[in-house]
């Protein structure tokens, strides 16, 4: 089974307003509110692709209601832990560029924090769990790493969160970790602006201890690192119409083929196809788009010229 946990859902509440004037009233020119949330848009895409998980992780309140009957309404399978307060709104402002302003989470108590161990307790060799988003400030960073180190032999973990969350975690082995540049950047305090810089630190995570690192660049590709090598992706050519949900899409379409196939190579092109139909889509990609896009990615061997680690 794949379990996604999501410490720290949302709401998003996407707002088009193409001619935004601070300091008046404005009214939007259109408006999505989607459940929303790394791990939880994980399990959405997935269900898309064809693979159960099941969402893990805390909501509360009128907000966290919303998420668990949207989530139910689209098929997919939750076990939630309800939270006092309520789960947070995300604001993602379109109006020519995209501004993001993120809510507070609610408070997480420690026994909450137990009820989820609890229930990561019942994986077996074999599952997969995927560790996503932030981290609630009254959870501590560490518990990426602490939920890794706890997990039985055989369960491979995937990471996509940043900061000290994603620099503890990395530590504690996990078989992929997924930040975009920025987040790869942050992680070293550098800028990574070039495939170059993106190899160069990729491999310094992988020295950390994550087995395989996907580094996407947005619309100048990915890069990929694993025992098997460093390759590179392009993204297909397309209108971008909101790219909410779009690196949660890279990693769900990774792991739907990594599952199938076992081929890395193969699971990275998908999870490319899979953001980019996601960024070319209003909402979240289709099969269909994701499998007609996938046809446009060439995944071709990195030459690092043999240069060896620093
Ligand atoms: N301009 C673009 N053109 C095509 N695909 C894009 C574009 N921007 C984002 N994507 C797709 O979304 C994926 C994730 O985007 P990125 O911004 O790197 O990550 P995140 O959403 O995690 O910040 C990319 O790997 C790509 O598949
Ligand atoms: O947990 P974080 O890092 O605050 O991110 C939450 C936000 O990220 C999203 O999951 C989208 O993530 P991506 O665009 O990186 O795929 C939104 O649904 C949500 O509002």
């Amino acid at each position: 089974m794949i379990y996604t946990i999501t410490l720290n859902p949302s709401v998003d509440y996407i707002v088009q307003l193409d001619n935004l004037k601070t300091g008046l009233v404005n009214t939007v020119d259109a408006e999505t509110k989607m459940a929303g949330g790394k791990g939880v848009n994980v399990s959405r895409v997935l269900n898309r692709l064809g693979h159960q998980s099941i969402a893990l992780g805390f909501v509360g309140g009128f907000t966290g209601q919303f998420i668990e009957k949207s989530l139910i309404d689209e098929g997919l399978t939750t076990k939630f832990i309800h939270v006092e307060g309520d789960t947070r709104i995300n604001i993602k402002l379109k109006n020519g560029e995209e501004t993001e302003i993120n809510g507070l989470s609610p408070t997480i108590s420690e026994e909450n924090v137990d009820k989820l161990f609890e229930q990561l307790s019942q994986t077996v060799p074999g599952d997969v769990v995927v560790l996503a988003g932030s981290v609630p400030k009254s959870i501590n960073h560490s518990i990426y790493s602490r939920i890794l180190n706890s997990l039985p032999q055989g369960v491979q973990a995937i990471v996509d969160t940043k900061g000290k969350a994603l620099e503890e975690t990395v530590k504690a082995k996990p078989f992929l970790v997924k930040p975009n540049h920025h987040e790869l950047g942050d992680l070293f305090g550098v800028k990574v602006t070039t495939v170059e810089d993106a190899v160069t630190y990729g491999k310094k995570v992988q020295a950390l201890g994550a087995e395989n690192v996907i580094v996407s660049m947005a619309g100048d590709g990915a890069v990929i690192l694993t025992k098997e090598g460093i390759f590179l992706g392009n993204v297909p050519v397309g209108h971008v119409k909101n790219s909410v949900g779009a690196g949660d899409s890279v990693v769900a379409g990774f792991l739907s083929t990594y599952i199938e196939t076992g081929n890395l190579k193969e699971a990275f092109q998908l999870g490319i196809a899979a953001g980019s139909a996601s960024a070319f889509s209003t909402g979240f990609c289709t099969e269909e788009e994701v499998q007609s896009l996938r046809k446009q990615i060439a995944v071709k061997p990195y030459d690092d010229g043999g240069g060896q680690e620093e």
